[in-house]
C-alpha cells in the first residue's frame, strides 16, 4: 500500500498552522513547512495547539524547514505573509509538480504573483477571513471563525477546486467555492485597506470601527478601493453582512455607514481584537503586508486613472511607523481623518 501524498502547507502561521492542525487531526496527510526552526520542532514533537474560544486541541503534525524538504508535491496551500510570497515561491518552485498547484490562503492579490511565477494553470485563488494569531512555537490562537473561499482564477468548477473545497469544509463546513475567486479577494482588500488604517492606532478593530470620529477614513477608503474594483470591472464580494458593493462608484452613504456598524459589531465577537497589521507592527515589530497588499491598490487605480488619495497616505503612515518615525496613536490615524475631512468639506 502506498502512503497518500500529504498536502505541503508553505508558511504554518497563524492562518497555515491551524487550517493544518485540523486536517492533521481529520487524519488528512499534510506536511507543514515553515522558516521557523522551533515552530517546525514543536509542531512535530510536541504538537501544535490550538488555543480559543472555537475549540482548543494539541496535534502533532509532521513539519520541516525549507532546506529539509525533499520530493515533489501536487497540493501547496501557501500561506506566508504577502512580502514573503516571491521568496517562498522560488524555494517552493522545485518541490512543486509538474501537473500541481499552489493555493494561496493569504490576503491580497498573491495569486498574479504566484500565477507569474508557476504559471496560471498551476494557481487557485482562496480569500481566507478565520482570525489567529501566531503565538510562539507550536502554540496559535484561533480567535474566530471566518469565510474560506476556493475558486479558479478563471472561474472554472475545476475537480481540483472541487476537492480544496472539500478539503477546506473539513476546517471549517461553511466554506466556499465560488466562480468569482476575484469578487472574494477584492472585496476582502476593501475590509483589508481600512483594517490598516484601524493598525496605525493601539486600540481594538471594533474601537477604531465604531468611533463616528474615524469613520470618513473607513468610507474614504472603502469608496476608493470600490472605485478600483469597477474599473478592474471586478464585482466584489463580501462576508457576513458586509457587502463591498454598497462602496461601489456613485452609490449612497446609508448602506456604508450600515456597513462599518456591522463590522464594528463583527471585529467586537473575536478573541483576535486587533488586526495581523497591527500585531506586525505592535508585536513583532516588523515590516507589515502594506505595499503587496495595499500599495497595488493605488499601483492598479494610477493604470486605471483612479485617485486613491487616502490609499497613497495610508500606505506612507504604515511605512513611518514600520521605520519609526511614527507613533502607533491616534495621532498617526488623525492624520488620515483630517485629510478625509478636508476632501470632503471641499467636494
Ligand atoms: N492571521 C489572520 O488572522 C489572517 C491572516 N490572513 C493572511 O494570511 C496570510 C498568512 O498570515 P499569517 O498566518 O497571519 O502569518 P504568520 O506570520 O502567522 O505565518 C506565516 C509563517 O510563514 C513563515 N514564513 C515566512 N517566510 C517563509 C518562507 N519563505 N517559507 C516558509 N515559511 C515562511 C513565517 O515565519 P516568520 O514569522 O519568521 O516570517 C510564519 O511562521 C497573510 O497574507 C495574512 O494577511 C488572512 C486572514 C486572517
Ligand atoms: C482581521 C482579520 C483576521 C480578518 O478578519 C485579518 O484579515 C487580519 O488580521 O489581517
Amino acid at each position: 500500500m502506498t502512503t497518500p501524498e500529504p498536502i505541503l502547507i508553505w508558511g504554518a502561521g497563524a492562518i497555515g498552522g491551524t487550517i493544518g492542525a485540523y486536517w492533521a487531526r481529520a487524519g488528512i496527510p499534510v506536511l507543514l513547512v515553515d522558516i521557523v526552526p522551533e515552530h517546525v520542532e514543536a509542531c512535530r514533537t510536541t504538537g501544535l495547539a490550538i488555543s480559543g474560544p472555537i475549540e482548543e486541541f494539541r496535534q502533532v503534525v509532521p513539519s520541516v524547514t525549507p532546506a529539509e524538504l525533499t520530493g515533489t508535491y501536487s497540493r501547496i496551500v501557501l500561506a506566508v505573509k504577502a512580502g514573503a510570497t516571491a521568496e517562498a515561491l522560488v524555494a517552493l518552485k522545485p518541490h512543486l509538480a509538474a501537473e500541481g498547484f499552489v493555493l494561496s490562503a493569504q490576503n491580497g492579490l498573491n495569486e498574479l504573483a504566484i500565477a507569474a511565477h508557476v504559471g496560471k494553470a498551476r494557481t487557485i485563488g482562496c480569500f481566507v477571513n478565520f482570525g489567529a494569531d501566531w503565538h510562539g512555537p507550536g502554540d496559535i490562537l484561533y480567535g474566530n471563525r471566518g469565510a474560506v473561499v476556493v475558486g479558479e482564477l478563471d472561474g472554472a468548477l475545476t475537480q481540483r477546486a472541487r476537492e480544496m473545497h472539500q478539503l477546506m469544509r473539513v476546517f471549517d463546513a461553511d466554506s466556499i467555492l465560488t466562480d468569482n475567486i476575484w469578487g472574494y479577494l477584492w472585496g476582502k482588500l476593501a475590509y483589508g485597506a481600512m483594517l490598516f488604517g484601524t493598525a496605525l492606532t493601539d486600540d481594538a478593530m471594533s474601537t477604531n470601527f465604531a468611533d463616528p470620529a474615524r469613520r470618513p477614513v473607513w468610507l474614504a477608503l472603502g469608496r476608493e478601493v470600490g472605485a478600483v474594483t469597477a474599473a478592474r470591472g471586478v464585482i466584489p464580494l463580501g462576508f457576513g453582512e458586509f457587502d463591498p458593493k454598497v462602496f461601489a462608484p456613485g452609490q449612497p452613504e446609508g448602506p456604508q455607514i450600515a456597513a462599518i456598524a456591522w463590522l464594528a459589531d463583527y471585529t467586537s465577537k473575536t478573541a483576535k481584537t486587533h488586526s495581523g497589521i497591527w500585531r506586525d507592527l505592535a508585536v513583532r515589530k516588523r515590516k507589515t503586508e502594506v505595499d503587496p497588499q495595499i500599495g497595488i491598490i493605488a499601483k492598479l487605480g494610477r493604470e486605471a486613472g483612479v485617485a486613491t488619495p487616502t490609499v497613497e497616505t495610508l500606505v506612507a503612515l504604515i511605512h513611518d511607523i514600520e521605520d519609526g518615525k511614527r507613533p502607533l496613536s491616534l495621532a498617526t490615524l488623525k492624520v488620515l481623518i483630517d485629510q478625509c475631512r478636508s476632501v470632503s468639506t471641499t467636494a
